[in-house]
């Protein structure tokens, strides 16, 4: 099955940002934006009248330290965040049980260096990509920190575990753009890498539009790229 066309009236874009528009990097920090990204991301704004946004279980800082011009709307922290355009985002709500969380994981990777800890205004992630055997003992201590904390919730990501708030997820993120303008009424495509990401493609093709799935790995999405040089390749084919 061949890839969507974008319709600059009835299309409506969403794009995850780490594996999907940037490539996996050994850390975080340690991303680098393809050069042409900026400029086809306008490109695209433009050409879908603002239809586009950003998706990303990172901050809303975090994406605009990454993309400063970006011009449409970005959703973060997993749906907890949104930033229409030119605007800030609402500074994240009192957590219940993030403070005890964030000490929990602090003193759990005080005894493992190899791991990397991610604080986020909304929960923390705790990355094994330096220490890939550490991955099943992580998944323990975070799943059972997220049982003592019902607000929170588990999230897996690619070598790293993360606790977010429950309500955030990207799926409840989408469904609520996709009611407001100048998203509403239009076909959405999804595109994502990532297991955060499933929901959104849920979301999209419960609604008649299209998932992409960026890489390998099982998917509900209905198509698939090899990797962001692909998709890149074909946003600015489509752009
Ligand atoms: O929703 P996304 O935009 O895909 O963000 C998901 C998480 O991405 C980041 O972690 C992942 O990418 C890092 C950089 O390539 C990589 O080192 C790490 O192993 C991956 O898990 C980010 O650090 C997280 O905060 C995001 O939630």
């Amino acid at each position: 099955m061949s890839l969507p066309e974008l319709h600059p009236e009835r299309t409506a874009l969403l794009l995850d940002f780490d594996g999907t528009l940037v490539e996996i990097a050994p850390r975080p920090d340690a991303i680098t934006v393809p050069a042409a990204l900026p400029a086809l991301l306008a490109a695209l704004h433009r050409r879908l009248s603002g239809a586009l946004a950003l998706v990303s279980g990172r901050e809303v800082a975090d994406i605009r330290r990454y993309l400063p011009e970006f011009p449409g709307t970005i959703i973060g922290s997993h749906g907890a965040e949104r930033a229409e355009p030119g605007r800030t985002a609402a500074p994240p709500a009192a957590l219940e049980g993030l403070e005890a969380i964030r000490e929990a994981v602090r003193d759990f990777a005080a005894k493992h260096p190899a791991l990397l800890l991610e604080p986020k205004a909304h929960g923390v992630v705790l990355h094994f990509r330096q220490a890939p055997e550490l991955g099943p003992q992580v998944a323990r201590f975070m799943g059972e920190l997220a049982e003592r904390h019902p607000d929170f919730a588990v999230q897996q990501a690619k070598m790293a575990w993360e606790l977010r708030p429950g309500f955030a997820d990207k799926g409840r993120a989408v469904r609520s753009l996709l009611g407001l303008d100048p998203f509403t009424d239009r076909i959405p495509i999804y595109v994502g890498d990532d297991a955060t990401d499933e929901a959104a493609m849920n979301v999209v093709q419960d609604l008649g539009g299209v998932g992409i799935k960026i890489g390998q790995g099982s998917s509900v999405a209905m198509h698939r790229l090899p990797d962001p040089a692909a998709l890149l390749r074909w946003l600015e084919n489509a752009a």
